[in-house]
C-alpha cells in the first residue's frame, strides 16, 4: 500500500479473481416508484428517525437493491404480499428478485445464495419459509438457524411481521427461552442457534419427521469446521434424509466453506458475488493511526460525540475488552452498553433491544453481533481491534490474519438496505496496520486516515461521509 499526495494510503490496483459472471449486468432499468423504507418489525421500534429514498439506487442495474420486477411478479401468496407492503417493502432487491423465483419453484432445489450485507436475504428464505408451510398442520415444518440467539431473534420478528396476515405459529430454539417442562413443539417455524435446536431434536421435543425447509443464515459461519459446522451438521443428520430443501444464505462465502457448502446442500442453485462486489457502495471505511492501545481508548472516547450523532457498534477481539472500555466510559459519564456471550440470555436480550429501541446509543461488543443484526440507525462501526483469525489463543502471534470474512460482517452492521455508513480502524503499531493493510488490498476498497490530533478535521470527514 502506497500513500498519495494527501496522505491517504491508496492500494495496489490488484484486479481481484472474478468468481463468477454477474448474470445481471444486463438486465433493463425500469422506473420506479418511490420507496421511503420504514422498518416495523417488533424487535425494530427506535425513536431516532432514519428514512431513505430509494427510488435511485432501486433503479440502477448495477445496484445490488436493483430490480426489474415487482413482488407480484415473483409468485408470492396474496397474504406474503400484504405483509411485504405493511412493512414498507415496494421492490424487491436484487438478490429477492433472484433467489425467489428459484427458491419457490418446484420441485423444491437447495440455494446457496450470497449477496452483500444488507440487501435483503433474510426476506428471500423467510417467504420461502412461509411459501412451503401447510398451516392446516400443526407440525413443525421449516427450521431456520442462525449463529447468535440476537440473530435468531431478529429472524423471527421478520418472520412473524411477513407472516402477519398468514395464520403461522412459531417457537424459538435458543436457550432459555422454552417454558421449563416444556415436552412437545408443533409450531410451524423454529428459528434457534444450533446447539439448541440440536437439543430439542434429540429430545423429540421438536418432531423433524414433516420438516421440508431447513435455512442457514450466515451459512459459511454455520458450516465453518473451526466454528458451528459440527453442530449444524448433527441437526442436518436428525433431519428427515429425503425431502428437505436446504438454503444456505451469506454475505460471505470463503473458498475453505464453499466446498462443504456444496456437499452440504447438494445441487444447489447458486447465486454468487464477485470478489470486488463483496463491499457495500455506502460504507465509508477509515483508520485512525493511535500511538498505542492506551491511545485507543482516549481516541474512542473523544469520538463520542460523534458516536451518538446516530448509533454506533465499536467491536473488540475479546469480553474482557468490552467490559473494561464500557465500564471505564461508564465511570467518565459516558452512556455505553456492553454486549457478549458471556451474559446470561435475559441480560443479553434487554442489552440488545435497548440498543434497538435507541435507547442506548453505543453497543460495545465482541463477535458476537458482528453477523446478521439488522439496526437501521447504526451508522457507525469502530473497529477497536481489527478482527483476527484464530480466536482460540493465536491472534498476538506475529502472523496473526486479519478475518476478512468478519470484517466485512462487521462493517456490514452500517450502510444498510442503500443507507450511508462509516468505518473506523483502530491501527497501533506495525503488525495491526499491515493487517488492514491485508484487509485493504483483499477488498481491493481503499481506507482513508483521518488524523487522531484533529478532531474538527475528522468530524468534518465523517459528516461528510455520511451526507
Ligand atoms: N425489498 C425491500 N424493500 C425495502 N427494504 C428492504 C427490502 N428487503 C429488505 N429490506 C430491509 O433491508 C434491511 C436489510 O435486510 P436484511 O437484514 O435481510 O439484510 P441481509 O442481506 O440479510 O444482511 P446481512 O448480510 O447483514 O445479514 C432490513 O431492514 C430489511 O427490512
Amino acid at each position: 500500500m502506497e500513500k498519495d499526495a494527501d496522505g491517504f494510503y491508496t492500494p495496489k490496483a490488484e484486479a481481484a479473481a472474478p468468481l463468477v459472471q454477474d448474470e445481471n449486468k444486463d438486465v433493463k432499468e425500469e422506473e420506479q416508484p418511490q420507496a421511503a423504507v420504514s422498518s416495523n418489525t417488533d424487535l425494530i421500534a427506535s425513536t431516532f428517525e432514519v428514512t431513505v429514498t430509494l427510488a435511485d439506487q432501486q433503479a440502477d442495474p448495477n445496484s445490488p437493491l436493483f430490480s426489474a420486477k415487482t413482488f407480484e411478479e415473483l409468485g408470492l401468496h396474496q397474504d406474503l404480499l400484504k405483509g411485504l407492503y405493511d412493512l414498507g417493502f415496494s421492490k424487491p432487491s436484487k438478490i429477492q428478485e433472484r433467489a425467489l423465483p428459484l427458491l419457490l419453484a418446484n420441485p423444491p432445489q437447495n440455494m446457496i445464495g450470497q449477496s452483500q450485507s444488507g440487501t435483503g436475504k433474510t426476506a428471500a428464505f423467510v417467504l420461502t419459509m412461509l411459501s412451503r408451510i401447510d398451516f392446516s398442520k400443526n407440525k413443525t415444518q421449516a427450521l431456520c438457524l442462525a449463529p447468535s440467539r440476537e440473530l435468531a431473534r431478529q429472524i423471527m420478528s421478520v418472520v412473524v411481521a411477513m407472516g402477519k396476515f398468514t395464520p403461522v405459529q412459531t417457537e424459538y430454539a435458543i436457550k432459555d427461552n422454552l417454558p421449563k417442562g416444556a415436552s412437545r413443539i408443533t409450531a410451524q417455524v423454529v428459528v434457534g442457534t444450533p446447539g439448541t435446536m440440536t437439543d430439542l431434536l434429540k429430545k423429540k421435543i421438536i418432531d423433524a419427521s414433516e420438516v421440508k425447509v431447513f435455512v442457514l443464515d450466515e451459512a459459511d459461519n454455520m458450516l465453518d469446521q473451526d466454528g458451528l459446522g459440527d453442530q449444524t451438521l448433527r441437526v442436518k443428520n436428525l433431519l428427515p434424509r429425503t425431502g428437505v430443501q436446504i438454503i444456505l444464505f451469506s454475505a460471505t462465502f470463503p473458498d475453505h466453506v464453499r466446498n462443504f457448502a456444496s456437499k452440504f446442500a447438494p445441487s444447489a442453485n447458486k447465486i454468487e458475488l464477485q470478489r470486488e462486489e463483496l463491499s457495500v457502495e455506502g460504507i465509508r471505511q477509515f483508520y485512525m493511526d493511535c500511538k498505542n492501545e492506551e491511545h485507543k481508548y482516549d481516541i474512542l472516547v473523544s469520538l463520542y460525540q460523534l458516536l451518538t450523532i446516530g448509533q454506533s457498534i465499536i467491536f473488540c477481539q475479546h469480553r474482557h475488552t468490552a467490559d473494561r472500555i464500557s465500564k471505564r466510559m461508564s465511570a467518565e459519564g459516558h452512556k455505553v452498553a456492553s454486549l457478549h456471550g458471556a451474559k446470561d440470555a435475559a441480560e443479553r436480550d434487554s442489552i440488545i433491544d435497548n440498543f434497538r429501541e435507541g435507547h442506548e446509543k453505543v453497543l460495545i461488543t465482541t463477535n458476537v453481533i458482528s453477523r446478521g443484526i439488522d439496526i437501521m440507525q447504526v451508522n457507525m462501526v469502530v473497529n477497536y481491534d481489527l478482527p483476527l483469525m484464530n480466536e482460540r489463543g493465536n491472534q498476538h502471534s506475529n502472523d496473526a490474519k486479519p478475518d476478512i470474512e468478519t470484517y466485512i460482517h462487521r462493517i456490514g452492521r452500517t450502510g444498510r438496505f442503500g443507507r450511508k455508513g462509516i468505518s473506523i480502524n483502530f491501527v497501533h503499531d506495525r503488525k495491526t496496520w499491515l493487517q488492514m493493510e491485508e484487509i485493504e488490498k483483499t477488498l481491493n476498497k481503499k481506507i482513508i486516515r483521518i488524523e487522531t490530533n484533529d478532531l474538527d478535521e475528522m468530524e468534518e470527514k465523517m459528516k461528510k461521509a455520511l451526507k
